[in-house]
């Protein structure tokens, strides 16, 4: 083997890497059929009232009122609420797709989970992959 020869280093994942004062990546490997791409194609097919966890006739998210002990009741993974910068969303149906895994997603369960979403991914777009989730707002008490 040529020992100049760099390319493993070059191909070596970025989770590997890590930057002073950001936490260790640590991506998990996701059920078959639980891509980033399943959880697009799922969110076509699906019905939003189905995604959103709540009867057809619920109103839009924007008319429908959370408030935090309502958010409180949905902390398991059949039932599964979360708030993200004043949006509460189901994340029920994504669990199994968190690229960062089960356990962790969960830790913002029936809770208000914005600070942990910032700590591990601010650029991550949540209002997007959520969007057909999301339940209602926050209730300002
Ligand atoms: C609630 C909504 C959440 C959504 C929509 C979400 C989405 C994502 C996405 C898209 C990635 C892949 C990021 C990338 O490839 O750059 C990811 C990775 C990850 N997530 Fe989340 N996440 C959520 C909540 C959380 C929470 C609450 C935690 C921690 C308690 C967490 C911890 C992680 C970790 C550790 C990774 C892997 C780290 C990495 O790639 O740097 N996530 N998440």
């Amino acid at each position: 083997m040529d020992p100049n020869d760099t390319s493993k280093d070059r191909i070596r994942p970025s989770s590997s890497l890590s930057v002073p004062g950001k936490p260790q990546r640590k991506k998990v490997v996701l059920e078959p059929g639980h891509s980033p791409l399943d959880w697009a194609s799922l969110n076509q097919k699906t019905p939003k009232h189905i995604l959103r966890g709540v009867a057809p006739d619920v109103p839009p998210p924007q008319y429908v009122r959370v408030t935090k002990d309502e958010l409180k009741k949905h902390k398991t993974k059949d039932d599964c609420w979360t708030s993200i910068n004043g949006k509460v969303f189901n994340i029920t149906p994504y669990i199994h797709f968190h690229p960062g895994g089960v356990d962790e997603i969960m830790k913002c369960a029936g809770r208000d989970g914005t600070a942990l979403f910032n700590k591990y991914h601010s650029w991550v777009n949540a209002d997007r992959m959520l969007e057909n989730c999301m339940v209602g707002v926050i209730a300002r008490t």
